[in-house]
């Protein structure tokens, strides 16, 4: 079965984290659940790299990623593909974005976080960034 490799960023900015979710897709699966934004690594990329350039081509967003902002990795499976996701956090107040690609996003809280509808590949970064008390 296909493997991808995904990057994503919590981005979070004044005790909030932002929450962007996802369009139709032909998996019914991830089709408008929440994701932080990101996407694939393409051949050559290190992580970091692929996500500034995601994060500037989904929110229009110029910021300096580097491995230090490495959070941890996911393994899931779903039912048509697996994902290994690697997770970076961003703390940064000044943080301004528009939505090239998805079809609403939240900034959310711990509280309201949990409430949101997320990519299942996604529940643990959820849970991290909750239980580590990370959104701050
Ligand atoms: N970006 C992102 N993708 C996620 C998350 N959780 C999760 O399961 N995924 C899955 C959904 C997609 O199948 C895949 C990422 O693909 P994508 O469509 O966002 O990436 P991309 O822009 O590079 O892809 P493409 O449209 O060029 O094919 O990973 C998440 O939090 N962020």
């Amino acid at each position: 079965m296909k493997t991808i490799e995904v990057v994503a960023a919590a981005i979070v900015a004044n005790g909030l984290v932002l929450c962007t979710q996802r369009g139709l897709s032909k998996h019914a699966y991830i089709s408008h659940k929440f994701e932080f934004p990101g996407g694939k690594v393409e051949p050559g990329e290190k992580g970091s790299e692929a996500l500034m350039r995601e994060l500037k081509e989904e929110l229009d967003l110029s910021i300096d990623i580097t491995e230090a902002h490495y959070l941890m990795t996911v393994d899931h499976q779903y039912p048509d593909f697996r994902v290994i996701m690697h997770a970076y956090i961003i703390k940064e107040d000044e943080i301004s974005i528009k939505l090239n690609e998805h079809i609403d996003h939240i900034w959310a809280n711990d509280e309201i976080i949990n409430t949101l509808d997320w990519a299942s590949a996604d529940v643990p970064i959820v849970d991290l960034l909750v239980n580590e008390g990370l959104i701050l």
